[in-house]
């Protein structure tokens, strides 16, 4: 059969079905879209709908106000990826409004894919793409899938599409998920494991935005059954400390309309803030908040009041918020430390340690790869001891020439040797006194030296070159290395005694690729250079997708200088993923749904090209230079296509060394 005789044969059965009286189930759901079709839209089955594209800009727009969700998302979305792309899927997250805000799918589809609509900025709603998954989806407000010729254009109809909707905490249509493909069995039938995949992901992307967006509240989690409740975590209700509820997820929802006294005539359902937990279950506020999150009786059983089913509960109390007799006055004092990590596991142990740790009469030893934050630690350390209104004095062992590293730290009498200041100097040593000395690089401290040190810290006093009399001092000292000490100890390039004196404790800085908490160092350096700037960027959401995606080899001083570089790069407002160094950008494009989008979607001649930045003619540039100019390879590189290269090299302006006219 031809494709024109089945797009007539199309035709002709919605025509026919829509004079029949309405169909069951998922058909009548596709009936009622064939109807809006005609008589809302005024679509026609039979003309073609070619992809529609909004602008990059309006792009943009759609992804900066889905920006939250779009971050909480990402993972679910390429875990789903992952699992469908081998069976030929690309996968979509639309918003509300049905204008793809990411895209994942194979990259040397990508033409098709921007033919078809499958691609970064096209719009699916109803209105303009009839009857397909996603714009199906949005009016319905359920799952689905839109499989052949259930799609209402006829130029649809070798796709199969199975979209699932997630919903905010209020209810209110967030986004919708959808999985895509061009070939698939005849039989809509061979689509049901699809279906339930995609409602599997986009119900867990809804409550990771749940639990996002109301951490700051305890969270009831609930489910039928006691195995499963806190992996499942079915319902989600957040509530206040009386327990009046302020949200719950989808099933959360439904589950309270399940338990809804029945309603008088005419009356309406109890608006949902008007629900106490207590009215749901058949216990009070205080015993729900106090099932314990950190025992053997974390799950608790519960009688609803009305049907009296048994539900399990586990509570998700609000982080660092003490709640009732076991409340204690926070510890501000160890706010320096805390702000050193969020949730990576490492880092916790360390961190845990050091505020033990802080106001021991010990030295201490930091130990991690360089640019893990040693030097950050060693603040911290002081800001939050007992030292903390007295000098942190910082010294680089690596940095000082050999020649003045004595004085530097020990300080010398008035015209003790050639060269001494005439009136003396105060030695770091002697400067630090009442707070910490931070020696830095300790494995680089020459020999001698390191004699000098031992015995300062076992005198508590310091001899100042040329002097007589030794100077007391009250000194923490924290040193830190990133190399291996036990190893230059065995080389005889570093006293095993000295070592034991600075190692009264030591802390290891987890590298930053082993970090779980790489988005919230991201935001916190991010923050400080913006105020270092006197600025007030904002990390758009592809930029921080990027920098996640990107391998950080172990140092977050590389991720300090990426970002330095992007907000000088930007235009002062937004740091999108353009302004970012190449090598991010590079861990970027090797990744299909993080690309920036706006230009690519231009290929069809839909979304004007987006203003090119001096970072986008070099990052080009260089890739031109790399492959020598061989635009196949640098095309291949990019995950661009050959013309798309021309046309970018002809709009920034890059002429290849070989050409003496304009390319
Ligand atoms: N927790 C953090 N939050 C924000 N920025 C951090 C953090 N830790 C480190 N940095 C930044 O990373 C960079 C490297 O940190 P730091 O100098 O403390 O590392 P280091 O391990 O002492 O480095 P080196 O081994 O080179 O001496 C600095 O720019 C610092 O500001």
């Amino acid at each position: 059969m031809t494709a024109s005789l089945s797009q007539r044969q199309h035709v002709e059965t919605i025509l026919e079905t829509l004079n029949r009286p309405g169909g069951q189930g998922e058909a009548a759901i596709i009936e009622r879209s064939w109807r809006r079709c005609i008589d809302r839209y005024g679509l026609d089955p039979a003309r073609p709908t070619p992809a529609r594209y909004v602008p990059g800009a309006t792009l943009r727009e759609h992804q900066d106000q889905a920006d939250d969700l779009l971050q909480v998302a990402r993972a679910g979305v390429e875990q789903l990826y992952r699992q469908v792309a081998p069976l030929g899927y690309v996968v979509l997250l639309t918003d509300a409004r049905g204008i793809a805000v990411q895209f994942l799918g194979a990259k040397a589809d990508q033409r098709e894919h921007q033919r078809t609509g499958l691609f970064l900025g096209a719009d699916w709603s109803e209105a303009h793409a009839g009857t397909c998954a996603v714009g199906t989806c949005i009016q319905e407000r359920t799952a689905l899938t839109c499989h052949h010729s259930d799609h209402f254009s006829a130029h649809h109809i070798r796709l199969t599409c199975t979209a699932a909707p997630i919903f905010d905490p209020h209810g209110r249509l967030l986004a919708v998920l959808d999985i895509s493909a061009y070939q698939s069995p005849a039989t809509k039938d061979s689509q049901t494991f699809a279906l339930q995949l995609v409602k599997y992901t986009a119900k867990m992307i809804e409550d990771a935005y749940f639990l996002q967006r109301y951490g700051d509240h305890a969270i009831v989690c609930l489910d039928r059954s006691r195995e499963f409740v806190q992996i499942n975590r079915r319902y989600l209700l957040a509530i206040e400390e009386n327990g009046s509820l302020v949200a719950a997820n989808t099933a959360g929802r439904k589950l309270l309309r399940h338990h809804e006294l029945p309603l008088p005539e005419g009356g309406e359902a109890r608006p949902f803030k008007a629900w106490n937990i207590q009215d749901l279950l058949d216990a009070q506020v205080d015993q729900v908040l106090a099932i314990p999150q950190h025992s053997d009786d974390r799950v608790q059983a519960f009688h609803t009041r009305r049907h009296r089913e048994i539900h399990f509960a586990t509570l998700i109390e609000p982080p660092r918020r003490p709640r009732g007799a076991t409340t204690q006055a926070r510890d501000t004092s160890l706010a320096p430390l805390e702000a050193l990590a969020d949730d990576d596991p490492s880092m916790r142990d360390t961190l845990t340690r050091a505020a033990r740790l802080r106001n021991e009469p010990i030295n201490i030893l930091v130990m991690g790869e360089t640019g893990t934050g040693k030097e950050r630690m060693a603040r911290a350390l002081h800001e939050s001891s007992r030292r903390h209104d007295h000098p942190f004095v910082a010294i680089n062992c690596a940095a000082v020439p050999e020649s003045l590293i004595e004085s530097e730290l020990f300080g010398h009498e008035a015209g003790s040797f050639t060269g001494a200041r005439s009136q003396g100097m105060k030695g770091l040593i002697a400067q630090a006194d009442g707070g910490t000395l931070f020696l830095d690089e300790i494995g680089d401290m020459p020999l001698q030296l390191q004699t000098r040190l031992l015995r300062v810290l076992a005198e508590q006093e310091v001899l100042p070159i040329g002097a007589s009399r030794p100077i007391k001092v009250d000194l923490r000292v924290v040193a830190a290395t990133h190399r291996d000490l036990r190893e230059l100890i065995a080389a005889g390039r570093f006293r095993e005694d000295l070592y034991y004196r600075l190692n009264g404790a030591s802390l290891r800085l987890p590298p930053l690729r082993d970090r779980a908490d790489k988005s919230y160092l991201i935001r916190q350096i991010f923050a400080e250079l913006n105020r270092e700037r006197g600025g007030r960027a904002r990390l758009r959401g592809d930029a921080m997708s990027a920098l996640l995606a990107y391998p950080w080899p172990g140092n977050i001083r590389e991720l300090h200088n990426a970002l330095r570089y992007a907000l000088a790069t930007g235009d002062g407002e937004e740091v999108v993923v353009g302004d970012l160094p190449e090598e991010c950008l590079h861990g970027q494009l090797a990744h299909p749904g993080a690309r920036r989008p706006t230009d690519e979607a231009g290929e069809g001649g839909a979304s004007p090209p987006v203003t090119p930045r001096p970072l986008e003619q070099d990052l080009l540039y260089r890739a031109l230079c790399r492959h020598q100019w061989n635009i196949s390879a640098v095309a291949r590189e990019l995950g661009l296509s050959r013309p798309t290269i021309y046309r970018r090299m002809r709009r920034l302006g890059i002429v290849p060394p070989h050409l003496s006219t304009t390319v």
